[in-house]
């Protein structure tokens, strides 16, 4: 095929958009989110927000497919792109920094001969070469989210998860996550990530989804939710008067 013609790989522009189509998600006949729609597209960063028990987890874990929901349908409009998820609280193997890294390489069927290098640069990347042979789940807070995005970035994700990845860090841990979110984004993967933080979001969001009470109030480009929210809820919200 012509170079030329060939679709780029690195721009994201070619991963597949997630549709949520009335998508409801119900407890012992309770509604918790729901019925929502919802499209995104494209190689963007799209930052959810809304108050506590909006319904922000839930809508990550649906889109990455952890819970199926309730009724409507949640799909991939086209080749389901390889994704990663981070946590609040890393999920880490009982092993060191490095074995998480490599099982991880194994897992996604890298040779064994690169594993060690590839996890070496991985750590390298994120600050944490110094602390590869520490067991994983005795690093700090900010180190353990810094692993888990080395993990991420090892796979390549085209789209990537992030739920409150940085509400438990320090100032300089939070500055590091911002500027791996940025890295992968640069790199051509679609972010999709919640936060409590108005200013964080202010940083890195190219649009904003609103969930308030389970239900989705607007999705709007970024520039636009910070000056001219289009909703009263968007509008209290950034008042800081949005409560559960
Ligand atoms: N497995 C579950 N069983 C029952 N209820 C649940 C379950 N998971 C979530 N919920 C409820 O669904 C609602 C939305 O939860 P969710 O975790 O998505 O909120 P959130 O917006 O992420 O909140 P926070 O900002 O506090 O993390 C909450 O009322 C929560 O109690």
């Amino acid at each position: 095929m012509n170079d030329m013609l060939r679709q780029p790989t690195d721009t994201g522009t070619g991963i597949a958009p997630l549709a949520f189509e009335a998508v409801t998600v119900t407890h012992r006949g309770q509604p918790l989110l729901g019925p929502l729609d919802l499209r995104l597209a494209g190689c963007h960063r799209t930052l959810v927000m809304g108050p506590n028990g909006a319904g922000k987890s839930l809508l990550l874990r649906l889109a990455h497919g952890l819970l199926a929901p309730s009724a409507g349908r949640v799909s991939w409009e086209g080749t389901t792109p390889r994704q990663a998820m981070v946590f609040q609280r890393p999920v880490l193997l009982k092993r060191s920094a490095i074995d998480n890294l490599t099982y991880a390489l194994a897992v996604s069927g890298t040779p064994r001969p690169e594993r060690r290098d590839r996890a070496r640069e991985a750590l390298a990347r994120f600050g944490l070469a110094p602390l590869e042979k520490r067991p994983a789940r005795v690093l700090s807070g900010g180190e353990q989210q810094r692993l888990a995005l080395a993990r991420a970035w090892l796979t390549r994700p085209e789209v990537l998860f992030l739920d409150e990845p940085t509400s438990a860090l320090d100032p300089a841990a939070i500055r590091a996550v911002e500027e791996a979110v940025l890295d992968f984004h640069r790199r051509g993967t679609r972010i999709l990530m919640t936060t409590h933080d108005l200013n964080q979001a202010r940083r890195l969001a190219d649009d904003v989804v609103l969930l308030y009470g389970g239900r989705l109030i607007e999705h709007t480009p970024a520039e636009r939710f910070f000056t001219q929210p289009r909703t009263p809820e968007g509008q209290a919200f950034l008042r800081g008067e949005l409560v559960w």
